[in-house]
């Protein structure tokens, strides 16, 4: 690899910026959020948004709470232009929404950009012109005097359009084009005098965005950057400090949130990270990296599939089955350990909330693999854990318990994980959670030639013991009448077998109600030993009693299966 054809860029702050305070910050509230998705964004696709994808976009955008959202580059393409000019003239544009345009430093376009906007109640004009050595010289040809003189004229210019508009309410943003390969005196010396020609004021500040255009350094150098920039600018306190990360070093969510803490107000990005090469910063991300540390992220992602499948619609691109909080499977897991581990965390926090008296909202979240709970994303738990040859009892089980209400015992967990491995491992593909109900109706409830059938059985319950006097029919179908007794009704069954030359002990007897799309019914469970070989048994029937002795009579039959 020609490695030596590249050179470190950026960085110089990192020796000079001593006294960072921003690795000792936290995230503790949300940034201004800015989605770029209808201009950065959609620059960057294939087939550009007609208006229907632009309109989707745009309406999910407003739904969702964003206040900040550039909604084109109206001089480039007739579509941008028609897009903003539909929504200003159908009124479309909520009242704490504000819209911002893109346009670059050239006076026919800027002039176009204003035509655009034309009634709009609230508008951000936003500049942009490349400061960078590399733009400077190889894009403009241009020295640094010349390229801060072309934003000068072109601020002015916007400026002097500005006075003229008469009925809306007019911001102004300047982005520095590739800020962070820029010289930082120089890009301060530019912003500085953007943002004193636009006459930058507490109640009219100006937005200054820092682009990572092309990320090129590792997420504290940015970091440094942008405090140098916090620290050294003028009028800190008529300017939100914006940033605009790119995402070619794929830290881009880690470039942001350190800006943030370095001093950075607002975020532009694209809901999952749509946007030039590598895209922009995914603001969904962000937004729930925040919402799983206990912070308000003032955006609602409570439908995460219904927003990822708008943005899927708009872009034309799929979102991976990775992708942090919104891909297919981030709230799955097939390894059987996970598994086991997000089984007894979602059943610690239902016992806590059943200890408290409340609903599982209303504790704390704190289960092993799940930063968050998938319900709050809108996302069900059926799909938490899904099984392959890499999965485990755990898994099974909770599979079973949370698709079929299917309780089972351990030692049967183990049996019957087993099994599901081996099916697993020759087919080599994922199993459904009705494959794994047909596997364990195979092992406990389905036997083609049973062994032994109880065909009926009556009770008598005495003062501490319980009497059954049960028919029963063996493999070749000879009918027996038999009796037992015993301090419960499977022992009793277990020494009627005994009479009829079965000798069974049952060690364990478990069972639960059974709510499904049949009804009320009784799932049981049995462990017994059958000439000295422990065999587990389950039968599901209408009541509790037919239910156990169905167990026991299960068990028998695995012995033989
Ligand atoms: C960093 C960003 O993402 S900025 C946004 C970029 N977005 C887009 O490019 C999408 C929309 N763009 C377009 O549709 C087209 O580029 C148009 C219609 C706006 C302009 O098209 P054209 O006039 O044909 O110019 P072209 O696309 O070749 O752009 C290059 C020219 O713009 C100049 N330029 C590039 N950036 C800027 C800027 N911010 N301000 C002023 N001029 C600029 C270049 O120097 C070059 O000028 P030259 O032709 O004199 O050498
Ligand atoms: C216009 C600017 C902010 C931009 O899109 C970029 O630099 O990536």
């Amino acid at each position: 690899m020609p490695f030596q054809r590249y050179q470190r860029s950026g960085g110089r702050l990192l020796h000079e910026l001593t006294d960072r305070t921003w690795p000792t910050k936290s995230l503790v509230r949300a940034p201004i959020w800015a989605s770029v998705d209808l201009r950065d964004g959609n620059q960057a696709l294939s087939s550009p948004m007609d208006i229907e994808r632009k309109s989707r976009m745009f309406e999910l955008l407003v739904r969702m709470g964003f206040k900040d959202i550039e909604v084109g580059y109206p001089s480039a393409s007739d579509a941008d232009f028609s897009f903003l000019r539909t929504l200003i003239e159908q009124d479309r544009i909520p009242d704490d929404v504000t819209i911002s345009v893109f346009t670059p430093a050239k006076p026919e376009l800027i002039d176009r950009t204003f035509e655009a906007i034309e009634g709009a109640d609230r508008a951000m004009v936003h500049l942009c012109n490349a400061t960078a050595c590399l733009w400077r010289e190889v894009v403009f040809g241009m020295s640094a005097d010349e390229v801060q003189q072309m934003a000068l004229r072109s601020a002015e210019h916007i400026a002097r359009r500005a006075d003229a508009v008469k009925g809306t309410e007019l911001r102004f943003e300047y982005s520095p084009e590739t800020f962070n390969v820029t010289e930082p005196e120089f890009v301060l010396q530019v912003s500085n005098a953007v943002t004193t020609l636009w006459d930058a004021s507490p109640d009219r500040p100006v937005t200054l965005n820092l682009p990572t255009t092309v990320e090129t350094d590792s997420p504290n150098v940015f970091a440094d950057q942008v405090e140098w920039m916090h620290r050294n600018l003028e009028r800190r306190d008529a300017v939100i400090l914006s940033v605009h990360p790119h995402n070619d070093r794929g830290t881009a969510v880690a470039s942001a949130e350190l800006a943030v803490m370095a001093g950075a107000d607002r975020i532009e990005g694209t809901l999952f990270g749509n946007g030039e090469r590598t895209g922009n910063v995914c603001l969904a991300t962000l937004a729930l990296n925040l919402f799983s540390q206990g912070v308000d992220p003032q955006l609602d992602f409570s439908d995460i599939d219904e927003i990822r499948s708008t943005v899927e619609f708009a872009n034309q691109l799929s979102v991976p089955p990775r992708h942090p909080y919104g891909g297919d499977l981030v709230y799955t897991a097939f390894s059987g350990t996970h598994q086991d581990a997000i089984a007894k965390g979602l059943a610690a926090v239902e016992r806590q909330a059943a200890e408290a008296g409340t609903s599982t909202t209303e504790v704390p979240w704190d289960v092993p693999y799940l930063p968050i709970d998938p319900k709050d994303v809108g996302r069900t738990y059926e799909s938490v854990v899904r099984v392959n040859s890499q999965s485990g009892k755990g898994g099974v089980a909770h599979v079973l318990k949370s698709a079929y209400g299917l309780d089972l015992p351990r030692g049967m967990r183990v049996e019957l994980a087993r099994r599901v491995q081996q099916v697993a491992d020759g087919d080599g593909v994922e199993l459904t959670s009705r494959e794994l109900r047909a596997i364990f109706a195979q092992m406990y409830l389905e036997f083609e030639r049973p062994a032994l059938l109880l065909k009926e059985f009556r009770l008598t319950e005495g003062k501490d013991t319980v009497a059954v006097e049960a028919l029963v029919v063996d493999g070749d179908g000879r009918e027996q009448r038999l009796t037992g007794a015993g301090p419960d009704v499977s022992a009793a069954y277990a020494d009627a077998l005994g009479d009829g030359g079965l000798s069974v002990e049952v060690t364990e007897v478990s069972g639960h109600v059974l709510q499904d799309s049949l009804g009320t019914r009784y799932a049981a469970y049995a462990r017994i030993v059958l000439d000295g070989e422990p065999r587990y048994g389950a039968a599901i029937t209408g009541d509790a009693e037919s239910a156990r002795l169905g167990a026991v009579t299960s068990a028998v039959n695995r012995a033989h299966a």
